[in-house]
C-alpha cells in the first residue's frame, strides 16, 4: 500500500444522514466529512449512535434518509463487500476453526485471488503487524488476546481498504496491552496512509490517536475538531465535561463585539471584564454563560500580589491528591464554587488542606460559551 500524505481530498462525505429504528431516531441528521488519510475518532456516551453511524459507512445498515459518499461515489444501496471499507469489531470475530494464515487471507480468498499471491500478502501483513511467522499455522485459541486483535487488524487490512472502520477494537484488552496496540495503530496509520474512522469510549485514546475528534450525543454531532479544539475550545458544557476534568465558572455575557466579549462574574476578579472574541464560542448570546478553565491552567497566586494573572479568585483548599508527577487540588470559593486544579509535583507542597489561597489564571487560557449551547 502506498503512503499518501494528502489530507486534502474528502474520502467520506456524509450529509444529513438519518436512521430510525421504528419510532426511535438513532441518527438525527448527521453530517460528517473525513479527509483522505485522516484519523477521525468518534466519541460520545453509550447509545448515542456511534456504532450505528459506522455500520452505515460499512453498509451493514441502510439510512432512512440522507447521502453517504466514499471517494465521490454514492454508497446507499451498495452492499458491504463492494465498498472500499473494512470493519474491525470490539469482540473478536476471528474464525476459530481457521489458522492465522487462513483468517488473514480469508477476504482475499473470497475475492478468488490466486493462492501464491494470497500467501505473499498474508506474510506481508504478519510482518507489518509484528506477529511472528510461526503463528501462521496456529489457531486463534493458541494466541493471546492482543495477538488475536493484531490478527483481526491484519485481516481487515489485507484487502487494502481505503477506509478502515474500527469499533472499539482495543476496549477488551488490559491497560498495558491497550497502550501497546494504541501505539501500533498510530504507527500503522502513519505508514499506510489509510483513512481511519475509530469509535472509542476512551477519550485519552481519541486525543492521542486522532487528527480530529467527532463528539456525538443522542444521534447528533455536537462538535468536530482537532483534539486541542475539543479540549480547550469545546462547543458547549457537555463537550467540555465529556472530555477530561474541567472548571466551569458561571458568568453573564454583557456585550459581544468583534473587538471583544464583555462579561460579569460574582467573584472572579478581573481588571477589564473583557476577553478577546477568539476566546469565546462562535455561537454566543448575551446572558448566562460559562467561563471554562482546565485544571492544569489554574495556579496558586501569591496573596495580595497580581502575580501577572488576569483573573483571580480567593478560595480554600479542601482536598489534595499527590499523583506522583502532579498534585491535584480541590478548593472552594467563598460563594461555594468547587474548583479543581493541578500543579507539577514538588518536594514541598505549595499549599495544604485548609489553606486560604488566591487562585490565578490567564485569559489566554479560558474559553467562554453559553450555558445552553
Ligand atoms: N437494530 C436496531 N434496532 C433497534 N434499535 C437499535 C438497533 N441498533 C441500534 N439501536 C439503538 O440505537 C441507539 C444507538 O446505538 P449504537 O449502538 O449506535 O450506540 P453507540 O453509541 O455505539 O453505543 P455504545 O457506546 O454503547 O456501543 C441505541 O439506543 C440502540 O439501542
Amino acid at each position: 500500500m502506498a503512503r499518501t500524505d494528502t489530507h486534502d481530498a474528502d474520502l467520506l462525505e456524509i450529509v444529513d444522514l438519518k436512521k430510525s429504528f421504528g419510532s426511535y431516531e438513532a441518527l438525527k441528521g448527521v453530517s460528517l466529512t473525513v479527509r483522505q488519510g485522516e484519523f477521525m475518532a468518534l466519541v460520545g456516551p453509550s447509545g448515542c449512535g456511534k456504532t450505528t453511524l459506522l455500520k452505515h459507512v460499512a453498509g451493514f445498515e441502510e439510512p432512512t434518509a440522507g447521502t453517504l459518499r466514499i471517494d465521490g461515489k454514492e454508497m446507499v444501496g451498495v452492499p458491504p463487500a463492494q465498498r472500499p471499507t473494512s470493519m474491525v469489531f470490539q469482540r473478536l470475530a476471528l474464525f476459530p476453526h481457521m489458522t492465522v494464515a487462513q483468517n488473514i487471507g480469508f477476504p482475499l480468498k473470497l475475492r478468488k485471488m490466486a493462492h501464491p499471491e494470497i500467501e505473499a500478502r498474508v506474510r506481508a501483513m504478519i510482518t507489518l503487524m509484528e506477529l511472528r511467522p510461526e503463528y501462521l499455522g496456529r489457531y486463534p485459541r493458541q494466541l493471546s488476546g492482543g495477538e488475536q486483535q493484531r490478527v483481526a487488524l491484519a485481516r481487515s487490512m489485507v484487502s487494502e481498504p481505503k477506509l478502515l472502520l474500527l469499533d472499539e477494537p482495543l476496549s477488551a484488552l488490559d491497560v498495558k496491552l491497550k497502550k501497546v496496540l494504541q501505539a501500533e495503530l498510530k504507527r500503522l496509520h502513519r505508514s499506510l496512509g489509510v483513512t481511519f474512522l475509530h469509535v472509542t469510549h476512551d477519550l485519552e485514546e481519541a486525543m492521542m490517536l486522532a487528527d480530529r475528534i467527532c463528539v456525538m450525543r443522542a444521534g447528533e454531532i455536537l462538535q468536530i475538531g482537532r483534539p486541542d479544539d475539543i479540549y480547550y475550545r469545546p462547543a458547549n458544557a457537555f463537550v467540555a465535561g465529556f472530555i477530561g476534568e474541567t472548571n466551569l465558572f458561571p458568568v453573564d455575557i454583557t456585550s459581544i463585539e468583534e473587538s471583544g466579549v464583555g462579561y460579569r462574574s460574582g467573584e472572579i476578579q478581573d481588571a477589564t471584564n473583557r476577553v478577546p472574541r477568539a476566546l469565546a464560542a462562535k455561537v454566543l448570546a448575551e446572558g448566562a454563560a460559562h467561563m471554562m478553565v482546565r485544571p492544569e491552567l489554574i495556579h496558586i497566586a501569591r496573596s495580595g500580589v497580581s502575580g501577572g494573572f488576569d483573573c483571580r479568585l480567593p478560595a480554600s483548599i479542601t482536598e489534595l491528591f499527590v499523583k506522583g508527577g502532579t498534585i491535584q487540588y480541590r478548593a472552594r470559593s467563598s460563594l461555594g464554587q468547587d474548583i479543581v486544579f493541578e500543579m507539577p509535583g514538588t518536594s514541598e507542597r505549595p499549599a495544604d488542606i485548609g489553606d486560604k489561597v488566591e487562585l490565578g489564571w490567564n485569559k489566554a487560557d479560558i474559553f467562554l460559551f453559553c450555558t445552553e449551547a
